[in-house]
């Protein structure tokens, strides 16, 4: 029998890398979500890789970068606390945006808090640049640090994903799975749920709205029939954005919810009943409870 081997993949990179999408792409299913807006993914979610006799846990973290506000502060803690636990780093670039000063900040952290892991450079996106430029970005970004291997692929087309695949396969210690093999993640359905919702809200919404609302799923009740019921909260940081979360009529939370009951049931393979309320809470951003909600820790905000 070939022996099993089982670990942790950390993914850092600046917002907008490609992280869920790799992390969609290697995992084979929806766990984490994907928007063209920067900062999407708050909480540290985990995906679940089977590649032969190896299973690779993924930890997608939040996207690294300067932190102000209490909430961002969080954020870059967890993806730090993220990487310290994996067994290798998984560190994305964007080939067309090249070493950017964000990159460069992130290899300088990278420094004080790898440590012993290896990190692998995996720039991303590569369906965007000729080749020329991506082996000069290789060099480059190799000069600045001594990343253990170097990956070019495009998360969406898939291109150079099974290679990465092969070698993260490779990387993670021998041992038991850590998982059942079934399953794809470890995220609460709750979660997911709430995930699902701010993602509709953020196509929706535009601007700065999408950023100071989060989405709590309150109660979760397993029908007979095998449906469930799913009541969430939209919380809004400001009275003015209740109404536009609303939308004229509540046309905008009605088409909210009605995309994100779709996208649930499809999920879940089962039906799905969700209900949605908007509430104000001004002071949501610095509320503890909010904060392990989304599998954050609120001192982690602390300056
Ligand atoms: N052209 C191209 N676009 C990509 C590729 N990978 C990701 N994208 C796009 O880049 C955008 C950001 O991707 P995400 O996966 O949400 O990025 P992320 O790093 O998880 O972002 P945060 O959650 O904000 O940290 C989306 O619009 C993706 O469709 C790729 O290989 N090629």
């Amino acid at each position: 029998m070939t022996e099993t081997r089982a670990g942790f993949a950390a993914l850092i990179g600046e917002p907008n890398a490609g992280k869920s999408t790799l992390l969609n792409r290697m995992v084979g299913a929806k766990v984490s979500i994907v928007t063209h807006k920067v900062q999407t993914t708050r909480a540290r979610i985990r995906g679940i890789a089977m590649h032969g006799p190896a299973q690779i846990v993924f930890v997608d973290t939040p996207g690294i970068f300067r932190p102000r506000r209490r909430l961002d502060r969080s954020m870059v803690k967890a993806a730090w606390g993220g990487a310290a636990d994996a067994d290798v780093i998984l560190l994305l670039v964007e080939a067309h945006r090249g070493l950017t000063e964000g990159a460069q900040a992130i290899i300088a952290q990278l420094r004080d808090h790898a440590g012993q892991i290896p990190v692998a450079l995996v720039i991303n996106k590569i369906d965007r640049v000729k080749s020329e430029t991506l082996l000069a970005l290789s060099q480059q970004l190799n000069e600045s640090y001594d990343f253990v291997a170097t990956f070019m692929v495009s998360a969406e087309k898939g291109y150079g994903c099974a290679d990465l695949m092969d070698w993260l396969a490779g990387q993670v210690p021998a041992g038991p799975w850590l998982y059942p093999e079934d399953q794809v993640a470890d995220l609460p359905m709750r979660m997911i749920a709430a995930e699902i919702t701010r993602e509709k809200l953020t196509l929706r919404l535009h601007e700065e709205i999408p950023y100071q609302l989060t989405v709590e799923t309150e109660k979760w009740e397993e029908r007979k029939d095998g449906s469930a019921r799913v009541d969430q909260i939209v919380y809004v940081a400001r009275p003015g954005h209740k109404g536009i979360v609303l939308g004229k009529g509540g046309e905008t939370i009605k088409a909210v919810g009605q995309a994100a009951r779709a996208e649930l049931t499809e999920f879940m393979g089962r039906p799905v009943h969700l209900f949605l309320q908007v509430k104000v809470r001004e002071n949501w951003l610095d509320e503890a409870e909010r904060y392990s909600e989304m599998g954050l820790d609120f001192r982690d905000g602390d300056a």
